[in-house]
């Protein structure tokens, strides 16, 4: 996903930016010195297994929770001498849910008008709006203790959206929930990013991070393993290559002699160049195909998937649960 840039060819402005968010809990350190920096209108996905302490960063940025040491800044505003200001920029759903089981949907969105204090008819009508847009209108009237997984996530960022806030914190707004729901919610993000929200979002799921992230956190043992975007970290590990493709025999036998210790696949008239597949390994490939005179017919990049990223960075064996599991099987 494209990030925004502005006409004035100036860098969006950040959203968020922490350093060296520090969080222990009796002995154990969750986080060990954290640096996030989320330019505005932009997704940044922070990916990470069970108990990596993603929750934990999202408690500390929407001031829920004091942090150690570090310092951090949200809209724009100083997490410690301005939460006020801080909490009036954000809106945060996930594992700490805002939906009250025993009120129906439209009532819980009453309530965050409310709260915000929106004037009656105005509050009745941005919940209107947002019932509609994320289609609850037939629920609206029912309590949302009989509401479906999706259906209470798509409740829970309709109330906080009750508040227009620029910067969104999506604590795993996904997990658990059936393929057609998580796809739901991945047009939600869309939608709101294309409104100029910028959304901090935390994931077990590398397809999800895949999908939405502009750039992408990789939080292990108290720390970031990596950060880029999808495509960057898929470059960090081995298992990437370039492809060429050949239909002369003659271009074929002069290529795999330009292009020394490529593997040959002589039946299919392809060779496979191990790499990282970046910028400058590619054009140092087509010189080298250049001087020796021959063009490929086709040329593939193939990168390592995030999994593959995922688990070299991690050292992990364990896979994330099943994507379309249940919230017991996937947490
Ligand atoms: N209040 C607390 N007291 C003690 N330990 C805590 C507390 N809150 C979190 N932890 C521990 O901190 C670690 C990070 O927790 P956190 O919830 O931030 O992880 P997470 O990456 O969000 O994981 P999950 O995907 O399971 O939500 C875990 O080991 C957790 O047990």
């Amino acid at each position: 996903m494209p990030m925004q840039s502005r006409s004035d060819g100036h860098p969006p402005p950040v959203a968020v930016s922490a350093t060296g968010l520090r969080k222990s809990y009796g002995d154990k350190t969750v986080l060990d010195g954290i640096d996030l920096h989320i330019p505005t209108g932009s997704v940044f996905a922070l990916l990470g297994p069970n108990g990596a302490g993603k929750t934990t960063v999202v408690k500390i940025l929407s001031t829920l929770i004091g942090a150690d040491g570090g310092r951090a800044r949200v809209g724009g505003h100083d997490l410690t001498t301005e939460a006020q200001a801080v909490r009036a920029a954000i809106g945060v759903t996930g594992q700490f849910s805002a939906v009250d089981g025993l009120l129906t949907g439209e009532e819980n969105m009453l309530l965050m008008a409310d709260l915000h204090h929106l004037p009656g008819r105005e509050g009745r009508r941005v919940v209107a709006d947002l019932l509609e847009r994320f289609d609850l209108v037939e629920a609206a009237g029912k309590p949302a203790s009989t509401y479906s997984g999706g259906m209470r996530r798509r409740l829970d960022i309709a109330m906080t959206l009750v508040g227009s806030p620029r910067i969104i914190f999506l604590d795993e707004p996904t997990t658990g929930l059936d393929p057609r729901s998580r796809h739901a919610m991945w047009r939600i993000v869309r939608e709101l990013v294309a409104g100029g929200v910028t959304v901090l979002l935390t994931t077990q799921y590398l397809e999800e991070a895949d999908q939405l992230a502009d750039r992408i956190a990789v939080l292990h043992d108290g720390g970031i393993a990596a950060e880029g975007t999808a495509e960057e970290l898929k470059r960090l590990v081995p298992g990437g290559h370039v492809r060429l493709r050949f239909t002369d025999p003659a271009a074929y036998r002069s290529a795999a002699s330009a292009l020394t210790g490529a593997d040959r696949d002589d039946e299919a008239l392809a060779l496979r160049v191990h790499g990282d597949g970046g910028q400058r390994e590619l054009r140092s490939l087509l010189d080298r195909l250049d001087a020796a005179g021959v063009e490929a017919d086709e040329l593939t990049v193939h990168t390592p998937d995030l999994d593959d990223v995922f688990f070299a960075l991690t050292g992990g064996t364990d896979r994330p649960g099943p994507t379309d599991g249940s919230e017991e099987a996937t947490r």
